[in-house]
């Protein structure tokens, strides 16, 4: 069905035409010098050479299939020369007619068989002439007729081309080196490309002529090099018809698991080729051969319970390549790469249908798998869990039924559908064949397999694979899938021995069942007159042919399909997202770089002044404390006011030791008080804060990972800093513990500032003060409440103070003041407690605040013992300054430095393509962006791929179209 066209250099036509014709060769007349041969060979050109790798495999392989010459007719001896005699007559009709399309290819491909016959003359050159003179005697004694038959068939030939006779020449050539050899050998090879033996009973068995030697030499020729060209790739990927066709069938595969990626729908599906069959039917069995490996889930206790979505690809052997040749890949788990070892394929095979609960039974959640290797065709396959006639106990009891429906599912259109039936069951009982009916009554889309055919005498199995009960369009093939049992009992598979595959080893034991004796039975034709079609190759073969054609023919439907799809998806992008692309990158570049950016304006809470005042406001609040513990609580409080206003005393020298030791006491217990860890912890508190704010804010809403990412490093870039911060801010404040200098300017800001936090804790206390009086409902109950509790308070310390009671004395207790205990509540009682101890504190506050703005506080920091609180408020001003000063070296600045960098290491550049693909998924909005732009990339993708089969099928127009405008399967019928 393809056609290529290779000139052929001129020296090399010359050299053939030089060439005796066919005709010549088979007749007496003609005995080659056996000296002559090498020494042609050695004129020809070296750049020759190349020319063997693109067209040297194709004409076996054409001539192959144009003549259907079985290879096996090379065997040299009556029965091989009686077949080749009844070949030849169809050689002779069919040559003449395709040699005109042959005779190009078969000139270019001179040089290259020219050169390998001439080192192969070289290497038989001793032998050579000896053979010859063989094959001529054994010519000779064939008879005269057979030498006149081939002059006539030759002289027809050459009268309808004369570029036949150059292309003859050729295959002369290849045919006196292969009969040599075979003269030599005195072996063949056997079977057409098809698998067939080609023994079939209806063949002639004429045993004389030089037809029939003829048809031997040239059977023996093209039958040698296919099963070479076979051997070296049994699905080449070389140049010619074969490699168009196979490409075809894999850019068909490729189109069509981009399909599946984009969306299950059937319009945008691209047939597969549909497994289905009894339990125990030989399904995995047929699977196995085909793919050459022991790799399925093997087990009694229903091991298939998913459908097992098979792609397999051809990949030709690369032998200077380290990567392996021969491996399957689970798309859907990235993670486990290339899985060279088959016995861990099907190990993960089994542990993922396992994983479907025992209850279940079956899912219709495929697993895929994909293989690829230099001994599988491009396929399509799936495997389907076997059909059952009853559950067993411990199975769901709807299990027959979700087995039928899984399948059913399965065999629309457009799969084609492999129906696999054991040879030992009646066809009547097939599941299989059954549901294939419901959906493709014709067979149209159907392949029987018939499993087991060595457990029926051969007619019986003959008479299955006929197909007249249950007919198919497509047909039956009949195979024998078991592999030989090794010595031992156990079966021999590919584990351990790589040179044999289970495809090697189920073709030979097929050859032995199908060939032999059994060839007469199997060589029959059907009543269609078409060959019974028996062994896995041929099945194989079938299966690419079938899956090519139907997804061909799928084509036109698809293309529209995809085009529509497109058109809306370039639509909704524009409209949406006004042809903007992302990837996950950009995003999460984007989101890192929003993150620093929100980050930096956040920073500016942060600045010195900012961190100085909240330190100042911390320390005066342990100010307040220190003048609470020390001042307020004493009793002489009011003294301290009082010898405040006293004008004899000049300075804090004449005061009482007492509250110069008292103010001694409060700087000490400011300073000491770990400035530096409770500066520092404030400090670290802001910033993480600072962080959770900005990594709980959209985007990272929806990354819930990375925003803990965030909080784990910036937590612990604080950690690794608080220490050293702290230790140094304690560091700088410790003269401060010693001595405290205080200027003037310093004074009068801290007697400001004492005056407004006096004011402040004024304010706070009326509040505090104003809600228990509303909760009582006036001043007049509260300060009844208040007065209550007084006395109270006074009865009980009284009671408190008074002497123990001396024995045999009497006692006397003053009545607690009940009078008014009934008007309170327990409640108003703690009310009435705190309002007390407010009012006390309002008193004292006022009291002190007056001593603050007093002229005694205005003079200056030698009066501080008069006036501790400004003293102490300018202690804490400059211990905030020291502090602020080594918090923002040791830690803000170090912060700020290292947060951006780990935003940086720790989300952009330490997640790997999954993540980051995965963190961008996570914001939805992001997700339909990027669906929405990887099905629009996909459909694309798919259309330039059906584009360029279009141009392939272009290219090939004259054979393709020749074989379309049949209709589909036509080549099947
Ligand atoms: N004699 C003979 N036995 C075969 C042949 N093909 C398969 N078997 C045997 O039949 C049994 C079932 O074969 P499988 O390939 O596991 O059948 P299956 O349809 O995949 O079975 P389930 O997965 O259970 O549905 C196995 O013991 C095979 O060895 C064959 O051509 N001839």
């Amino acid at each position: 069905m393809y056609r290529r066209v290779v000139a052929a250099p001129l020296r090399t036509r010359a050299l053939v035409q030089a060439r005796p014709s066919p005709a010549l060769l088979f007749s007496n007349a003609y005995r080659p010098a056996a000296s002559a041969l090498p020494l042609a060979r050695v004129t020809i050109p070296a750049r020759a050479v190349h020319a063997r790798a693109i067209s040297f495999g194709a004409i076996p392989r054409m001539m192959a299939r144009a003549f259907r010459i079985p290879a096996y007719g090379a065997a040299v001896g009556a029965g091989g020369v009686g077949y080749a005699n009844y070949k030849f007559e169809s050689v002779r009709t069919k040559t003449a007619e395709l040699f005109g399309e042959l005779q190009d290819t078969v000139s270019s491909a001179y040089n290259t068989t020219a050169d390998t016959l001439s080192s192969a003359y070289d290497a038989t050159s001793s032998t050579l002439s000896s053979a010859l003179d063989t094959t001529s005697s054994t010519i000779s004694s064939l008879g005269k007729s057979a030498s006149d038959g081939i002059n006539g068939a030759a002289a027809e030939a050459q009268s309808r081309a004369d570029a036949f006779r150059q292309g003859t020449q050729e295959w002369w050539d290849a045919f006196t080196t292969q009969f040599v050899k075979n003269e030599q050998s005195g072996s063949g090879s056997s079977g057409d490309e098809d698998g067939h033996s080609g023994r079939g009973p209806e063949e002639p068995q004429n045993n004389g002529g030089g037809e029939e030697a003829a048809a031997v030499a040239v059977a023996a020729a093209v039958g040698a090099k296919l099963e070479d060209d076979r051997a070296a790739d049994p699905f080449s990927d070389g140049s010619g018809p074969e490699h168009q066709l196979l490409q075809l069938t894999r850019k068909l595969i490729e189109i069509r698991t981009v399909l599946l990626s984009i969306d299950q729908s059937d319009a945008l599906k691209l047939p597969s080729i549909v497994v289905i069959g009894s339990q125990s039917s030989g399904k995995s069995s047929v699977l196995e051969a085909i793919v050459g490996h022991e790799f399925l889930p093997k087990g009694d206790n229903m091991v298939t319970r998913r459908p097992i979505e098979l792609t397999l690809i051809h990949t030709p052997v690369n032998k200077a390549s380290s990567q392996p040749s021969e491996y399957g890949v689970f798309p859907d788990m990235p993670h486990l790469g290339k899985v060279t070892n088959f016995s861990q394929i099907q190990k993960t095979l089994t542990d993922l249908n396992l994983s479907v609960p025992a209850e279940l039974c079956v899912t219709d959640e495929p697993i895929h798998l994909q293989i690829h290797s230099p001994n599988v065709p491009d396929l399509t396959l799936i495997d389907l869990p076997g059909y059952v006639q009853i559950a067993s106990m411990d199975q769901p009891e709807n299990l027959r039924e979700s087995i039928a429906n899984l399948c059913e599912k399965y065999i629309r259109e457009p799969n084609i559908i492999l129906a696999v039936c054991a040879a030992d069951v009646d066809l009547a009982n097939s599941p299989a064949l059954r549901a294939s009916r419901r959906v493709d009554p014709l067979g149209n889309r159907t392949i029987g397999v018939v499993t087991k055919m060595d457990l029926v005498t051969p007619q019986q199995g003959a008479q299955i694979i006929r197909g007249e009960k249950y007919p198919l369009h497509l047909g039956y093939v009949g195979v024998v899938c078991k592999v030989p049992p090794k010595a031992g009992g156990v079966f021999s598979s590919i584990r351990g021995d790589s040179n044999t595959t289970i495809t090697s080893q189920v073709m030979k034991r097929e050859e032995e069942f199908f060939g032999g004796e059994n060839a007469r039975v199997f060589g029959t034709r059907d009543r269609r007159g078409k060959r019974l079609l028996t062994g896995t190759d041929t099945l194989r073969r079938r299966l690419m042919d079938v899956l090519e054609t139907s997804m061909a023919s799928n084509l036109h439907g698809i293309t529209n399909a995809v085009q529509l799809e497109l058109e809306e998806a370039n639509y909704q992008f524009k409209v949406q997202y006004n042809d903007r692309r992302i990837t996950s990158e950009s995003y999460v570049a984007e989101t890192t770089d929003a993150l620093k950016a929100r980050f930096k304006d956040y920073t500016a809470q942060f600045t010195k002044p900012a961190v100085r005042s909240k330190l100042t406001n911390l320390l005066e609040d342990k100010v307040m404390d220190i003048l609470e513990q020390l001042y307020w609580t004493d009793a002489r409080a009011a003294e301290l006011t009082t010898l405040g206003d006293d004008r004899k005393l000049a300075t804090e020298e004449d005061l009482d030791s007492y509250w110069r030791y008292k103010l001694e006491t409060a700087s000490s217990l400011l300073t000491k008080s770990g400035v530096g860890r409770d500066s520092t912890n404030m400090v670290a508190d802001g910033l993480r804060g600072l962080i959770d704010s900005i990594a709980q804010g959209e985007p990272f809403t929806f990354h819930p990972e990375a925003t803990d990412r965030i909080v784990d490093f910036s937590h612990a870039i604080l950690r690794q800093r608080m220490g050293l911060t702290a230790d140094q801010v304690e560091n700088s404040i410790k003269p401060f513990k010693y001595e405290v200098e205080i200027e003037e300017r310093e004074w009068a800001r801290g007697r400001d500032r004492a005056d407004a936090k006096f004011s402040e804790e004024v304010k706070l206390c009326d509040a505090k003060l104003g809600e228990i009086r509303n909760r009582l409902g006036g001043s007049r109950r509260l300060n009844g409440l208040i007065k209550h509790v007084s006395d109270l308070e006074k009865w009980e310390e009284k009671r408190k103070n008074k002497p123990a009671p001396v024995e045999g004395e009497e006692t006397t207790e003053d009545p607690a003041p009940v009078l008014d205990a009934y008007r309170y509540s327990p409640a108003q009682i703690i009310d009435g407690r705190h309002a007390l101890l407010l009012s006390n504190r309002l008193a004292l506050l006022k009291m002190r605040q007056q001593a603050i703005r007093s002229k005694r506080c205005r003079v200056g920091p030698d009066q501080a013992a008069f006036c501790p609180e400004v003293f102490l408020s300018v202690v804490a001003e400059k211990l905030a300054y020291t502090s602020t000063m080594f918090i923002n070296i040791e830690l803000l600045e170090q912060f700020f430095y290292q947060f951006p960098r780990e935003i940086d290491s720790r989300i952009l550049y330490d997640l790997d393509r999954d993540e980051i693909k995965k963190f961008a998924l996570e914001n939805p909005k992001i997700r339909q962006h990027l669906e929405l732009q990887d099905r629009k990339d996909k459909l694309e993708q798919v259309m330039r791929s059906l584009q360029s089969l279009a141009n392939l099928q272009q290219a090939d127009a004259p054979s393709g179209d020749r074989r379309r405008k049949d209709g589909l399967f036509a080549k099947f019928m």
